[in-house]
Formats: structure tokens, C-alpha cells, sequence
């Protein structure tokens, strides 16, 4: 069978269109959601962005020969804004705190807690994951992995430490977890291959690398080695790389 066959019988499981999942990325303003969201599209560190604009960003994943299609919200509330825009729109959720600034991991807290009680409200099952982000300024730390990781507990979401400045797995092992959890729950099947055990190609995509089973939450592992980002400036000019 050839690789266009398989993906074709792949595909067709899903009417012919590639299974989509809509993820909001939420937190205070300086957590680094834009960086999260530019590493995951484009696999690189960018240190400026524009704080007012919000966007939404798509990226295509091979799955093992199926297409997935991710969207991902990088928000940005102001005062005036009306929070069911992303509540509404996403099947799953990254709260984004600073390890380096305990302040954004209260404010992460309320995040998580309004998300919930919007989901609960809404008769709705999304997976929520907080997110300690910077872990490479770990001189900084002003948040505890083990507070993070009781608050998710506390919470019931899952838990990781990342960073947009070192290697792509800590933000792919995130959005990796989601994916999965969100396919089971929006397409009523777990997302694994087609399975034709003697065609099977070894799997090297992170997505696919990292996948994980249901249980248990856990962090992802940290490291610590530190590096210097690149000094440069952009804008959310980023977005041509759509
Ligand atoms: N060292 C380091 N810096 C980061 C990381 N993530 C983001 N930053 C920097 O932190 C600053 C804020 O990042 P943003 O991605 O703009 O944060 P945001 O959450 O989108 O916040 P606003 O843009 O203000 O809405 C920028 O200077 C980023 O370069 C990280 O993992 N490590």
C-alpha cells in the first residue's frame, strides 16, 4: 500500500477533512504566550511582540499520515473584553504563568478557576493545562515546580514547565497532550495510526514521540542547562509564516 493510499484511508475516517482542535492560550500580559504560540507554529524564539494584538494562528501536523489542523488563539484581555470570545471558541486551554513571577501564577490561578466554572456552566469537558513558562531562567524562580504542579492538582488540570527560548519538546510535549485529549473527547475515538504493522514508519515527529497515556498528570522533565536567546526584535509580523 502506498504512503498516499494509507493517508487517504487515514483521512477518510474523518469525512475527508483533517480532524481540527481549537486551543486558547491565556495568562497575564509578559508570561510569554505569544512566545509559546511562535515556537509552536515555527518552531523558533522570537523575544518582541506586539502586546495588544491578539491572533489566531494555524499550523498542519502529520499524525502518522493524517492531517491534524491546530489552531491556536495567543489572547490578550484588556478590561473592556469579553472573555467568551476564547471560552466559546477553544476545546482546550493553556494558562500560561511566569516561574519568574509569582504574581502571573495568581493570576494563572483565576484563569484556571473562570475556565472551569465556564465549562461546568456549559455542561462542557476541555482539557485545561497550567503552564510554568521561562524555566530557563531558573537564577529567577519565584514559583516553585511543586507549587505548580499542587495547584494542579488542586484544580485538576495538568501541569508543565516550559520554555519558548530552548528546545521545541517542552512546547510540543504541551500541545502534544492536548491534541490527544481533545480528539478523544471531540471525535469519540483515542488518535493513533492507522495501524498496518508492517507498512508502520518510525515515528519521529514530536507529536507523535510524545505522546502520552491518559494518566498520570505530570510535568514535563526540565532542564536545566542555560543558553542566551537571540537578541533580536520582531513584530507579530510573525504571522506570515501562516
Ligand atoms: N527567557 C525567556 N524569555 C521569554 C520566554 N517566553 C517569553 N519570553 C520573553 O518574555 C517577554 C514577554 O513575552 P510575550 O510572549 O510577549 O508574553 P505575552 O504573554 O504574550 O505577553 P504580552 O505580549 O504582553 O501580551 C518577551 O520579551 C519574550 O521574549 C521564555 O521561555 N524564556
Amino acid at each position: 500500500m502506498t504512503m498516499n493510499t494509507r493517508r487517504g484511508l487515514a483521512q477518510q475516517r474523518f469525512n475527508g477533512s483533517p480532524p481540527e482542535y481549537n486551543i486558547a492560550i491565556v495568562g497575564a500580559l509578559g508570561v510569554g504566550k505569544s512566545a509559546l504560540t511562535v515556537k509552536y507554529i515555527t518552531k523558533r524564539f522570537i523575544m518582541e511582540y506586539d502586546p495588544d494584538l491578539e491572533g489566531t494562528y494555524t499550523k498542519h501536523e502529520d499524525w502518522d499520515n493524517l492531517d491534524l489542523v491546530v489552531h491556536l488563539m495567543d489572547t490578550c484581555d484588556k478590561e473592556d473584553s469579553d472573555p467568551a470570545r476564547y471560552l466559546k471558541w477553544a476545546d482546550a486551554f493553556v494558562t500560561v504563568y511566569s516561574i519568574t513571577n509569582r504574581q502571573s501564577f495568581e493570576t494563572a490561578r483565576e484563569y484556571v478557576e473562570n475556565i472551569t466554572q465556564f465549562l461546568k456552566q456549559n455542561s462542557r469537558d476541555c482539557p485545561v493545562a497550567l503552564v510554568g513558562n521561562k524555566i530557563d531562567l531558573e537564577r529567577y524562580r519565584q514559583v516553585s515546580k511543586a507549587e505548580g504542579s499542587a495547584l494542579s492538582v488542586e484544580l485538576e488540570c495538568l501541569f508543565y514547565e516550559t520554555t519558548a527560548a530552548e528546545e521545541y519538546d517542552y512546547v510540543a510535549t504541551v500541545f502534544s497532550r492536548l491534541i490527544t485529549e481533545v480528539h478523544a473527547e471531540k471525535y469519540g475515538v483515542p488518535l493513533q495510526p492507522l495501524f498496518i504493522a508492517e507498512e508502520r514508519a518510525t515515528p519521529r515527529d514530536p507529536l507523535h514521540v510524545r505522546q502520552r497515556p491518559k494518566s498520570p498528570k505530570g510535568p514535563a522533565t526540565e532542564k536545566k542547562d542555560e543558553k542566551n536567546p537571540q537578541k533580536k526584535n520582531f513584530s507579530k509580523l510573525f504571522k506570515i509564516f501562516n
